[in-house]
């Protein structure tokens, strides 16, 4: 073989090592390389294993917890006192929970809330600057929220959510990429987005109206109906409605059941449900993130956040 041309960088360093080994057996330098891969992939499982153990340990803020034990994952929105809003951070501490999660030990991975609300949705604060002046901070928000759908889209593990009490927004849109939905009875589903100016996210364009038709869909994404939980199970949204008096031992009970069944082919089987849907998926993602970007009337945005943000000062007035 000729030597490479320098900017040739590749064939060019393939080519002066070979021509280091000078006249080396064929077989002792097959197995110098197999020797050599063996290493370095020994090596390299060891730093991501490391690495891993310290993403675990950084993840653990204190508004997203994880925990894994019988098998399950959980991960809990865990900031009670603002009804579980999700902050920026929180998408990127799920994220990251997310990934680790799809690699752990566990089984099935589960969602749920501290306190009385399961979420309370985006957190609406995440707009506004420490002054309290509403910021354009749309690009960084839609580009967050495209990868933190999509990872929802992506992951493999079965995903249960156990909703404790109310979500609303983002916390309810997402629910349509879960594997399965337990919900007390004291849960309510709400998509207030026509009322935030929002444009209703997390592919629920494409899953509401499959999962429930499109007039109900309509009613919840378009005109911002509230749902009960026995509502939202009729429109099969929730797998199943739990009374809240015994909803965390049925509902733990159960999950440590199905965290017992083959792992494998669970994830295969999963794998195959969502084939045919995940360019779809990741489709309409992006549409509603450029749409949130191009399109979004951002003074009557800005309206709907002041309303949320001064209400309390002015019912005192
Ligand atoms: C990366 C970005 C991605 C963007 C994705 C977009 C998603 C869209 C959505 O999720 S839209 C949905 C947004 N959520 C809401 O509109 C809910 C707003 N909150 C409320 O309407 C009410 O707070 C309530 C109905 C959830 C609860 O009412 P209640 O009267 O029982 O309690 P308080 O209002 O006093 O709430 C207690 C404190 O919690 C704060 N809080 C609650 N929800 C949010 C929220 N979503 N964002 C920010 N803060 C929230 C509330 O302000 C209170 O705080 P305070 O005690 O400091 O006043």
């Amino acid at each position: 073989m000729p030597k490479p041309g320098m900017f040739n960088f590749v064939n060019k360093a393939t080519w002066d090592a070979r021509n280091a080994l000078g006249s080396l057996p064929k077989e002792t330098d097959r197995k110098n390389y197999v020797d050599l891969v063996s290493s370095l992939s020994s090596s390299s499982e060891a730093l991501s294993q490391g690495k891993r153990g310290a993403d675990e340990k950084a993840q653990e803020s204190k508004d997203i917890l994880v925990t894994s034990e019988d098998g399950i994952t959980k991960i809990t929105f865990n900031r009670p006192t603002k009804k579980n809003a999700i902050s920026f951070q929180m998408y990127l501490d799920i994220m990251h929970a997310l990934k680790n999660a799809s690699t752990d030990n566990s089984v099935i991975t589960v969602f749920t809330g501290t306190g009385d609300y399961y979420s309370s949705g985006n957190d609406l604060k995440n707009l506004i600057n420490d002054a309290g002046e509403i910021q354009d901070v749309v690009a960084t928000s839609t580009k967050i929220l495209r990868e933190f759908v999509n990872c929802f889209i992506d992951f493999p593990k079965p995903l249960v959510a156990v909703v404790n009490g109310p979500a609303v927004g983002i916390a309810v849109t997402i629910l349509a990429l879960f594997d399965a939905v337990f919900a007390s009875d004291r849960a309510t589903f709400h998509t207030p987005f026509s009322q935030l100016s929002q444009f209703p996210e997390a592919c629920s364009t494409y899953m509401f109206p499959k999962i429930m038709g499109p007039t109900k869909a309509a009613e919840m994404l378009l005109f911002g109906k509230k749902l009960t939980a026995r509502e939202a199970w009729a429109q099969g949204l929730v797998t199943e409605v739990f009374p809240e008096s015994t909803f965390e031992t049925e509902v733990w009970t159960r999950l440590k059941t199905y965290a017992k069944l083959p792992p494998n082919v669970m994830r295969i089987s999963k794998e195959l449900i969502r084939k045919h849907e995940k360019q779809k998926l990741y489709t309409v993602n992006a549409e509603k993130c450029a749409a949130a970007l191009e399109r979004m009337p951002r003074e009557e945005y800005a309206k709907a956040l002041r309303n949320f943000l001064f209400r309390k000062a002015k019912a005192k007035l």
